[in-house]
């Protein structure tokens, strides 16, 4: 069922502790399994698309403190339809009692325990068929997170799950407190692309998300009738100050015009919002057959400013947002697969 496609890499190595000067030709042929198979077959397992892992013994999900040989995955998660993901714990929590309410699975003897308690780098909680996951900041730390939780999937036997990513951003000429599904990930050059080097070569990833997941929850919005929520793109950047055109980082080297003028052609390129993670995010959607959706807040308009000063209180509400959301969108799906049964 995998297709491989083959690539050739050519160098050379350059020897450090050689002699000056002193390099050696290398040529490594590369197996690339194809990128998009989203919408390519009728099966909806968790693909893992790594030959290595079928040899095997044991698998340490190292950064989740969770491994085959120590947990019974597929007891553990094999009911799993939807993941949850943002980049903070509280909010990963916040989103775990938010749900267990809203699908009416609350416990009030539970604190909903972190899954991943042996280690500090990302939580996760469970309610029913959903699992909430934080991921830290920025393209390295989801991506680690994705690696390992898309194999906890795989190795759990896990079918027709859904991933949202339910985080903050900043927007671009729209009303603090406004909700973005994106619909296309675009880098800071404005590219829909995630480049990625492996083995001294430049891969460049697919990021088309998932449309009808973006149109449904689009829907939902409107049903629920509570915040503005749009369809736009959304710029991935590898920073939050300069990488984001802010004028209020440790180091600036442009003007208020130069960056009013870059986030213009931004807004012309359709994007609404700015935040960090969204392009691995969707590149990794792809390559695993997960259908995948990004819903972001925005907390600020950065035609407007660069500093989050609004009161806290009213920070925090703006997170719920898309947990709100993303919440009634799973219990709508829920409801229709039961009655389908
Ligand atoms: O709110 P989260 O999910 O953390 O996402 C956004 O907030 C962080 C920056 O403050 C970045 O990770 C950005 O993508
Ligand atoms: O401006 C913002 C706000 C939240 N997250 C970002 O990445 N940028």
């Amino acid at each position: 069922m995998l297709s491989y496609e083959r690539a050739t890499v050519e160098g050379r190595h350059r020897h450090l502790k050689g002699s000056k000067g002193n390099t050696s030709k290398f040529v490594v042929t590369l197996l690339f399994f194809s990128e998009n198979k989203q919408n390519e077959s009728s099966s909806s397992s968790v693909y893992v698309h790594n030959p290595h892992l079928a040899e095997m013994k044991d698998d340490v999900l190292y950064h989740l403190s969770l491994a085959t040989g120590t947990h019974d995955l597929p007891a553990m998660f094999g009911d799993v339809k939807f993941v949850c993901t943002g980049g903070s714990a509280w909010r990963m929590k916040k989103c775990t009692a938010y749900i267990a309410a809203e699908l009416g699975m609350e416990d009030p003897k539970s604190d909903y325990p972190n899954i991943c308690a042996g280690t500090d780098r990302y939580a996760m909680y469970k309610v029913g068929p959903v699992l909430c996951v934080s991921h830290g900041m920025g393209v390295p730390s989801i991506a680690i997170m994705l690696h390992e939780l898309i194999k906890l999937l795989h190795h759990a036997r896990c079918t027709d799950v859904t991933i949202i990513r339910i985080g903050t951003s900043g927007g671009i000429g729209l009303e603090p407190g406004t909700i973005v599904v994106t619909k296309q990930s675009l880098d800071g050059m404005f590219q829909p692309r995630f480049e990625q080097v492996i083995l001294g070569k430049t891969v460049v990833r697919n990021v088309d998300l998932d449309q009808g997941l973006a149109e449904e929850l689009l829907k939902c919005s409107k049903e629920l009738n509570q915040f503005e929520t749009v369809i736009g793109n959304t710029m991935c950047t590898l920073d939050f100050y300069e990488g984001q055109a802010r004028l209020d980082g440790a180091f600036c080297s442009y003007t208020e015009k130069d960056k009013q003028d870059f986030l213009h052609k931004a807004k012309e390129a359709g994007v609404c919002n700015i935040e960090m993670e969204s392009s691995v995010f969707a590149a990794m959607c792809n390559l695993s057959g997960l259908r995948g959706a990004v819903v972001c807040v925005t907390l600020l308009d950065r035609l407007k400013g660069d500093q989050l000063s609004c009161p806290h209180d009213v920070l925090q509400g703006y997170q719920l947002r898309p947990q709100i959301l993303v919440g009634h969108y799973i219990k709508q799906q829920l409801k229709a697969t039961a009655l389908k049964v």
